[in-house]
């Protein structure tokens, strides 16, 4: 562990975590997963919403930000592969950390490589007043490969019911309840879709990469941006699957919307022999006018 002013060891919600505490926010990373579990800047409520009924490790962990890969779901895999891949279940490293002249704080976390599998991954991650995580993947092998992933984050809502996601109107997404059928996006997105009321799992296509999550309730609106990345999965299952789940907590799905980063569906990254690919989000707290 590198000696860094405001980084050290410590457990957050039961879990060994890095915990950090940079100029203008504070922040925990599981090691399990190299998960960011939580990200409060100052003057703020944590940003990210963490499950009340989490399943013990090597469970991957609900809330946060899992990282999504090397596939998005199972897309282009078996039946016999986990869910989204094996990185959020796995132990990660801290390859690097630094603070800044403006006590921002950087680290650089990896997975293990996994057997045949001719990609690395590396996360780095610069914790302020703005949050930016990027995954950065390298083709280590002779062939081409193709990859999906995603930064899945929870973001903490008053009541799921009464936010607005701002920056889809106009959109096409593929919806996964309805057999990843196309459908167009009227307006800001809203939990209370006619045709499909009380749920989302939906994949925007040729999203443009800015998305503001305006919550009256909290007084505050989330800006999100994003590069490298063509694909904006909005999801929260609803009272029914949400009920269902062991590791959600009873009534406790409407505290969330999962806005996610990503390389999913028809965006899928095919990175030739020797390259690299950066997916980023960036996230800062707004005030409501
Ligand atoms: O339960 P998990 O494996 O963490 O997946 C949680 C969710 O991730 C994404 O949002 C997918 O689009 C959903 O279909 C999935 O239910």
């Amino acid at each position: 562990m590198p000696d860094v002013q405001g980084l050290r060891l410590g457990t957050f919600a039961g879990m060994p975590a890095l915990l950090l505490e940079a100029q203008g926010a504070r922040a925990a990373i599981a090691v399990h997963g190299g998960h960011l579990l939580s990200w409060a800047p100052d003057g703020h409520e944590d940003v990210l919403w963490l499950s009340p009924a989490l399943a013990p490790a090597p469970a991957a962990i609900r809330g946060g930000v899992p990282v999504i890969w090397p596939y998005f779901g199972r897309q282009g895999q078996g039946d016999d592969v986990p869910s989204h891949g094996f990185a959020r279940t796995v132990r990660w490293q801290v390859a690097s950390a630094r603070r800044d002249a403006d006590g921002s704080l950087r680290l650089t976390l990896a997975p293990p490589a996994l057997d045949g599998l001719p990609l690395t991954l590396r996360m780095e991650l610069h914790v302020g007043a703005t949050l930016e995580q990027r995954l950065v993947t390298t083709n280590t092998g002779d062939a081409p490969v193709v990859f999906t992933q995603a930064l899945h984050s929870y973001f903490r809502v008053s009541d799921v019911h009464r936010v607005r996601v701002q920056g889809l109107d106009g959109l096409r997404f593929l919806d996964k309840n309805d057999g990843y059928a196309e459908h167009p996006q009227r307006g800001d997105w809203q939990l209370d879709d006619a045709r499909d009321p009380g749920r989302s799992d939906y994949i925007y296509r040729d999203a443009p990469g800015r998305y503001v999550l305006d919550d009256a309730g909290l007084d505050r609106r989330i800006e999100l941006v994003t590069g490298g990345s063509r694909s904006l999965v909005v999801w929260n299952p609803g009272e029914a699957s949400a009920e269902r789940s062991s590791d959600m907590g009873h009534g406790a799905w409407r505290g969330f919307l999962c806005l996610e980063a990503a390389n999913a569906g028809p965006d899928r990254i095919a990175l030739a022999p020797g390259a690299t690919h950066t997916l980023m989000q960036q996230v800062r707290v707004l005030p409501r006018d």
